[in-house]
């Protein structure tokens, strides 16, 4: 039976790279498949993993219709025998509603992969959707770690070097980039909560004000 399934996980917890080995492990065995993202950090139009690999996808915008993208596909002769979607949290409760209909009506798998919440620890509505349509979610089993070694479980935004809490829902950027205005780090819940980055448990440790949190 062909499924939709959602791979969840932090930023940074190797969610392109399995989509790369899923690809890589279909297409040596002869399948094809159709790859879509939206908002890669390496650009329009490509699937980019933090080990180096990336591939080619198509780019869907918030208007992009991917039932209509398949049927006109397949209709053309082409072949398609799975869905690959990267950066899943960024497209619209409709568009997931979409990737269910290729699953149920032209009978193809989906694997869609993103992140489940934002950096105020509020679902994205594509992620929300996801959660609500997949068949299957599954959850990495790399773990991304917080600062203190216990399991990453949400994302922080950093400006400037300080995690905030208000701002757009997506501003596209990346973990472990020091120098950027907007930065990324992933956290355990406790210290999501508490607002202490790597950085600010440094500065912590550090003064003599301030009783160390750990
Ligand atoms: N230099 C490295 N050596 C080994 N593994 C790495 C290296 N850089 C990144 N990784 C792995 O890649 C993972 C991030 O993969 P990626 O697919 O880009 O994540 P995601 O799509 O979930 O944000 C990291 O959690 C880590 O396991
Ligand atoms: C938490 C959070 C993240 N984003 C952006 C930042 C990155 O461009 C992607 C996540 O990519 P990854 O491959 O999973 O690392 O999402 C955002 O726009 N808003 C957020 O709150």
């Amino acid at each position: 039976m062909p499924e939709l399934v959602f791979f969840s996980g932090t930023m940074d917890c190797g969610k392109s790279t399995l989509a790369l080995q899923i690809e890589h492990n279909r297409s040596a065995r002869g399948l094809e498949g159709l790859i879509f993202t939206r908002n890669d950090r390496a650009g329009e139009g490509v699937l980019s993993s933090r080990l180096g690999l990336e591939t080619k996808a198509v780019e869907a915008a918030d208007d992009f219709d991917f039932y209509g993208y398949l049927v006109t596909h397949l209709s053309g002769g082409a072949r398609a025998d799975y869905v690959i979607v990267d950066e899943a949290q960024f497209f619209t409760p409709d568009q997931i509603d979409q990737l269910a209909r290729i699953v149920d009506d032209l009978r193809l798998d989906v694997f869609a992969f993103g992140i489940t919440t934002d950096f105020r620890t509020r679902l994205f509505p594509g992620s929300r959707r996801l959660v609500e349509m997949a068949d299957r979610i599954e959850v990495l089993q790399v773990e991304a770690l917080c600062w203190c070694g216990a399991r990453a479980t949400h994302n922080a935004r950093t400006v400037d070097g300080k995690m905030v809490v208000e701002g757009e829902q997506v501003v596209v950027g990346d973990v472990n980039r020091p120098g950027t205005a907007t930065g990324y780090e992933v956290l355990c819940r406790r210290h999501h909560i508490r607002r202490m980055t790597a950085a600010a448990a440094r500065a912590a440790a550090i003064s003599p004000d301030v009783l160390p949190v750990d």
